[in-house]
């Protein structure tokens, strides 16, 4: 745009388009002083230009982030370049409230911010011109995107009935921790969880009561677990806890409280009452055991010596 030649009549509805396009567009002295502050920022700061102009705009809004904000201008002003700023890695710069709030988040403005030196006519560079973009219909879709994204992960790994892991995500991890076991030998045991007669159980009161147990049972191991343990549902009535940093004393003190746990609880449906019990199988990680599927095998077995030897015990491989 050649500006000599722009008549008086030009100029006029020039200063109007900066007034109201839907940019804010901020001109900075190098003492961050205000100089020019258009529509969009009056709208949505609150504040008119006739406030701002020549005021300090650390001043102004004392939470901008002052020291990265002058390090952008600095290096705008020295290598006479724009600099630009996505949401993504700074979500604002301005803290404006928005009428469209991104779901799940605070209801505040998502900003694009370019950053560009004003030359004088020697070529220096005295000012520059913020532009704030409102992107909140990008940052939103972009993130109910990956809020759904990230649902749908951890549905892939979790069972649905009991909210613990499936098998697939639980053999993962086993896999793993054998894996960490050959490289650090931290003690490691694994437990394997099966209800006694539940086919009496499903028989008696019903599949849906059989299912209130599943859940009962999978509630009490959750609630029962540290952070780092790893449970997850194996099969049908069938769960596999493993204890990282565990040896088999520890694992035996935290299934027979377990166990002990079951036995004593009722669980409640439909106006019924069902007792239940459960037996473990505990194998502890060594150098003998050559595979994951081996140590899994071995608490397997363990676990069906103490259903043989009578059920509502554990036994150790
Ligand atoms: N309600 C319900 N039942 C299930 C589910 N998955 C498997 N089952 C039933 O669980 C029962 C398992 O029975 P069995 O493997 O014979 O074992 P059990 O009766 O528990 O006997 P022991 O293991 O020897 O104590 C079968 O009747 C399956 O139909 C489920 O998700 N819900």
């Amino acid at each position: 745009m050649n500006l000599d030649k722009l008549d008086t009549h030009a100029f006029h509805f020039l200063v109007d388009m900066l007034e109201s396009v839907e940019i804010g567009l901020v001109v900075l002295d190098l003492d961050f002083q205000v100089q020019l502050w258009n529509g969009f920022m009056e709208n949505h700061s609150g504040l008119t230009s006739t406030a701002v102009r020549d005021q300090n705009l650390f001043s102004l809004f004392p939470e901008l982030p002052q020291t990265w904000l002058r390090r952008k201008v600095d290096t705008v002003v020295t290598l006479k370049t724009r600099a630009f700023t996505s949401w993504e890695l700074r979500p604002y710069l301005f803290r404006f409230g928005t009428s469209r709030p991104v779901t799940g988040t605070e209801p505040v403005m998502y900003q694009n911010l370019t950053i560009s030196p004003l030359a004088e006519p020697d070529g220096s560079i005295k000012r520059v011109c913020l532009m704030i973009y409102d992107v909140t219909d990008v940052a939103s879709s972009r993130l109910a995107l990956e809020q759904a994204n990230k649902q749908l992960s951890r549905l892939s790994i979790t069972d649905n009935m009991t909210g613990l892991l499936n098998r697939a995500a639980w053999e993962n991890l086993l896999d793993s921790e054998f894996a960490r076991y050959q490289r650090y030998c931290h003690p490691c045991s694994l437990v394997m969880i099966d209800v006694d007669n539940f086919k009496s159980i499903n028989d008696q009161y019903g599949h849906p009561a059989g299912d209130e147990v599943i859940r009962h049972l999978a509630a009490t191991i959750r609630a029962a677990q540290r952070r780092t343990d790893h449970s997850g549902r194996y099969g049908g009535e069938e769960f596999g806890i493993i204890l990282p940093e565990t040896d088999g004393e520890g694992a035996m003190v935290i299934v027979e409280r377990l166990r002990q746990a079951i036995e004593a609880a009722v669980v409640k449906t439909q106006h019924i009452e069902i007792r239940y019990t459960i037996s473990a199988g505990i194998a502890t990680l060594d150098k003998t055991i050559p595979h994951a599927t081996t140590w899994l095998l071995q608490a397997d077995n363990a676990l069906y010596a103490a259903k043989r030897a009578g059920k509502n015990r554990t036994e150790v491989a």
